[in-house]
């Protein structure tokens, strides 16, 4: 991928010294800083956790340089339209903060906090040792038998052969399944943008079930969540809102891979997927793991639970779960996505600040 640059917003004489040199580095991608391969820490987890001083001096080290941009967008004092002053003048910063408070920073007075709003909150990554997920999936394999786990994939022992996928039964009735679907406020729904009308990679219906509306706080999706991240061991702030999937008949979402969120963000990776069939579909509507020639039927109340990144390793994708949502030939499939990242989640994005929070990241 090319690296491609973006304006830093002053230019000639007013150019700072460090925009620069930042403008120079992202070019040929280098290190800024002497000491880049001590203060990235062990893990590069320094990266995420001090983005202006580690992440955006050490972008080689931290292995951020096709993505030299977005962090450069994010870590800028700049304002980003012509007319953010006058906005400003006139109370936009108040009553406009989701928008104002990260693209009219210099006029809005926010480059600190906006530059905060991509640090990483908690620190500790319950999953970040080796073997930790390994250990995660060992036990959601044994210690709720009310949703009958199986292991419709997993490593043979003391190997890393094949990941692990999990299935499991009754996790929601369909009551509150009908619940959750009716949770999400009808202005939420929206198509699943992704490739374009000559050849679509998504074409199915979608809806974020969060704050808005209050969509999360609904009892069904509310226990829900809880009961999901009882198994992965997660704590709530790491777990995004569900995004809700409706497909008609013919619609279906092409192979791709989960994991869109470098390590350096503040949420850092999607550490797993868990996703619930929210109807009973008359004809195909199946979820396939392409390279391990699995294909899960919907069922309401069904689940699977697989790892996007590897065990040990959470900066790398695990290139295994590739997967896609084969067409609906008869039926309505409603479903949900649970992913469930290394940090906090919920907090960033609720600040909205952080520019990179909500971008891809990485091409898996
Ligand atoms: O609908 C499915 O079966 C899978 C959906 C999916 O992979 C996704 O939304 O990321
Ligand atoms: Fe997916």
């Amino acid at each position: 991928e090319t690296l491609q640059r973006v304006s830093l917003g002053t230019h000639g004489s007013q150019e700072s010294q460090d925009s620069r040199l930042h403008r120079a580095a992202s070019l040929r991608c280098e290190d800024l800083r002497d000491d880049c391969n001590e203060v990235v820490g062990p893990l590069l987890e320094n990266c995420g956790q001090d983005p202006s001083d580690v992440l955006m001096k050490c972008m080689k080290s931290c292995g951020a340089c096709d993505y030299a941009t977005l962090v450069e967008e994010a870590m800028q004092c700049a304002d980003t339209n012509a007319e953010c002053a006058s906005w400003a003048a006139s109370g936009e910063c108040q009553t406009n903060p989701r928008y104002m408070l990260s693209h009219c920073t210099t006029s809005c007075g926010t480059c600190e906090s906006k530059r905060e709003g991509c640090k990483r909150l908690n620190s500790t990554a319950p999953m970040a040792i080796p073997g930790g997920m390994h250990a995660m999936f060992e036990r959601a394999l044994t210690a709720f038998p009310e949703y009958q786990p199986t292991a419709l994939s997993r490593p043979s022992p003391g190997t890393d052969d094949a990941p692990w996928v999990l299935q499991f039964e009754n996790l929601l009735t369909e009551d509150q399944a009908m619940a959750m679907i009716a949770a999400c406020p009808p202005k939420g729904w929206s198509a699943s943008l992704a490739g374009d009308q000559l050849s679509p990679v998504r074409t199915s219906t979608q809806c974020w079930c969060d704050e808005g509306g209050g969509c999360m706080r609904a009892e069904a999706v509310h226990d829900l969540t809880m009961r999901m991240l009882n198994v992965t061991m997660l704590p709530y702030e790491n777990a995004e809102y569900f995004q809700v999937l409706k497909y008609e008949v013919g619609q279906f979402y092409r192979q791709h891979h989960d994991q869109q969120s470098a390590h350096w963000t503040p949420q850092g990776v999607r550490l797993f997927t868990f996703f619930v069939y929210l109807s009973d579909v008359e004809d195909g509507g199946g979820t396939r793991f392409t390279d391990l020639g699995i294909t899960v039927k919907p069922k309401l109340g069904r689940g699977i639970l697989w790892p996007s990144v590897q065990d040990g390793n959470l900066r790398d994708s695990d290139r295994r779960t590739h997967h896609e949502a084969l067409p609906v030939v008869k039926g309505v499939k409603y479903a949900a996505n649970l992913w469930q990242h290394s940090y906090d989640f919920k907090t960033p994005s609720r600040s909205g600040l952080c520019v990179f929070l909500g971008k891809n990241s990485n091409h898996a």
